[in-house]
C-alpha cells in the first residue's frame, strides 16, 4: 500500500504572537530545523503550528496568554498556515483572537472564511509533538500519564474527551453526594445510583478507547516503525481496561454499578471512588532490557517517547489518509550521537514533515541536503546556511 501523502506547511504568518510582531516565513522541505538560543523563539515557533489545528496547544496555554506582551496588556494575536495535503490542493488555515473582541476567544478560518467546525478543521491538519515538558512523563503521577494517554486516543477518537469529562463530572457529583451523606445521614439513594450509572457508561467507553489505542500503538511499535531505537511496549493498568479482555462492556458496566453501589461506605470514607477508570495507570517498558522506563536514563527514556510519538503519527496517517506534522521540540540534544543518527533516518523515511529545534544547530548537520535550516532570533528567522538549503520538494 503506498504510504499516505504529508501534509506540508508551505508558510507561516505570525503577528504579535508570543514574541514575534510580525513573521512571515516560507517552508520548502519535508524537514525543518530551527536552532537558537534559550527564549530567543524556537518553542513559541512551534506551538503556533500546533494551534493551527483544534486543540490547546502544545504548550496548553490559555488563548488569553498568547498575545504579544509589550509592556502592556497581550496584543490580539493572529497565527496563519498554508497546508499542502498533496500537490494538487493547497489551504489557508488562521486562528488568533478577533481585533476588538475578548482576549480568550479563539476563531478559525479556512481559506479567509470563519468557521465554527473544529470537525472540518481535524479532516485537514494535525500534529504531533514532543516537547522537553514530557520528559518528567515516567517520574509524574499516573494523572499526568492518563492524561497523555488521553490526548493521544482524543487525537484519533475526538468523542474521547466528552467521555472522560462526563465520566469526571458524574463521579465528583458522586463523591460530593457521598460527603454530604456522611455529614447529614441520608441522602436519595436514587440520585446516587443515577451517577453510579453515568459513571459506568461513560467510564467503561472511556477504557475501552484507551484500551483500543494502547494495543494499535503497541501493534504499530512491534511492527518497528521506530528503526534502531529501543523498542517500547505500553501497559495501560487498569481493572476496567482487564475486565473488557473477558467480558462485554455491558456486562462490566453492571459490575461496576454493582460495585460502587455496594462500596458507598468505602469510597465516602476514602473521599472519593476507590476504583474506577480514573485509577489507570499507563507504564512504558524497554523491551530489550525489559526495564520500565522510569528505570531508564534520560536518553533512553526521550528515545521511547520518540517512539511512542511516532507511533501513534503513523496510526493518525493511517486513520486520516495524510502523515500529521511532527513537531519535536528539543529531542535531539539528549540523545548520543547513534540514536540520533536513528532519529534521523527515521524521520527521513516517514512521509510526515517534522520541525526539529535545538539550541545547537552543529547537531543537525547530518541532515545536510535533506531539511532546510533556520536560526532563530529574537522575533525572527533567518535562513541559516550552515546546513544547505535543499532543492524545492
Ligand atoms: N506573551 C508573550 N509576549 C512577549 N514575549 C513572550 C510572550 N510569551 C513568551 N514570550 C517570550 O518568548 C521567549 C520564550 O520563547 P521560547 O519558549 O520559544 O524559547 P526557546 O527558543 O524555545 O528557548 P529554550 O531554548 O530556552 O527552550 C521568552 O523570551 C519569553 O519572554
Amino acid at each position: 500500500m503506498a504510504p499516505p501523502p504529508a501534509l506540508l506547511l508551505t508558510r507561516l504568518m505570525l503577528r504579535d504572537f508570543r514574541s514575534y510582531p510580525a513573521l512571515t516565513v516560507p517552508f520548502r522541505a519535508r524537514i525543518v530545523v530551527v536552532s537558537g538560543e534559550n527564549g530567543v523563539g524556537k518553542t513559541n515557533l512551534l506551538e503556533a503550528i500546533s494551534l493551527l489545528c483544534p486543540g490547546r496547544g502544545l504548550r496548553g496555554a490559555r488563548t488569553a496568554e498568547l498575545g504579544r506582551r509589550d509592556g502592556g496588556l497581550p496584543l490580539p494575536w493572529a497565527a496563519a498556515g498554508r497546508f499542502e495535503s498533496a500537490p494538487w490542493s493547497s489551504f489557508d488555515i488562521g486562528t488568533g483572537t478577533p481585533e476588538g473582541g475578548p482576549p480568550e476567544r479563539r476563531v478559525f478560518r479556512l481559506d479567509g472564511a470563519l468557521t465554527r467546525s473544529q470537525a472540518e478543521l481535524a479532516e485537514r491538519v494535525a500534529t504531533v509533538w514532543l516537547t522537553p515538558q514530557m520528559d518528567r512523563l515516567f517520574q509524574d503521577g499516573a494523572s499526568d500519564r492518563r492524561r497523555f494517554l488521553d490526548r493521544l486516543v482524543w487525537a484519533l477518537e475526538p468523542h474521547h474527551a466528552r467521555e472522560v469529562a462526563a465520566y469526571e463530572n458524574a463521579m465528583a457529583q458522586r463523591n460530593r453526594l457521598l460527603a454530604q451523606e456522611r455529614r447529614e445521614g441520608r441522602v436519595d439513594p436514587q440520585w446516587l445510583a443515577a451517577l453510579e450509572d453515568a459513571m459506568a457508561r461513560h467510564g467503561v467507553a472511556a477504557a475501552a478507547a484507551r484500551r483500543g489505542l494502547v494495543s494499535r500503538l503497541n501493534e504499530t511499535l512491534a511492527g518497528g516503525i521506530t528503526g534502531a531505537f529501543p523498542a517500547a511496549r505500553l501497559d495501560l493498568h487498569c481493572a476496567v481496561a482487564a475486565a473488557l479482555e473477558a467480558d462485554p462492556a455491558l456486562a462490566v458496566e453492571d459490575r461496576l454499578r454493582a460495585a460502587w453501589a455496594a462500596g458507598r461506605r468505602q469510597d465516602a470514607a476514602a473521599g472519593g471512588a476507590v476504583e474506577g477508570p480514573h485509577r489507570a495507570d499507563l507504564l512504558f517498558t524497554h523491551v530489550p532490557k525489559n526495564l520500565p522506563a522510569a528505570l531508564c536514563s534520560t536518553g533512553e527514556q526521550k528515545a521511547l517517547l520518540i517512539a511512542v510519538v511516532l507511533a501513534h503519527a503513523a496510526l493518525i496517517a493511517e486513520a486520516r489518509g495524510f502523515a500529521p506534522l511532527l513537531l519535536l521540540d528539543e529531542v535531539a540534544a539528549h540523545l548520543d550521537a547513534g540514536r540520533r543518527e536513528a532519529l534521523f533516518a527515521a524521520l527521513a523515511a516517514l512521509p510526515a514533515q517534522a520541525f526539529l529545534t535545538g539550541t545547537d544547530g552543529a547537531i543537525f548537520r547530518p541532515l545536510a541536503g535533506i531539511a532546510e535550516a533556520f536560526r532563530a532570533t529574537p522575533g525572527e528567522l533567518v535562513s541559516d546556511n550552515d546546513l544547505p538549503v535543499p532543492p524545492g520538494h
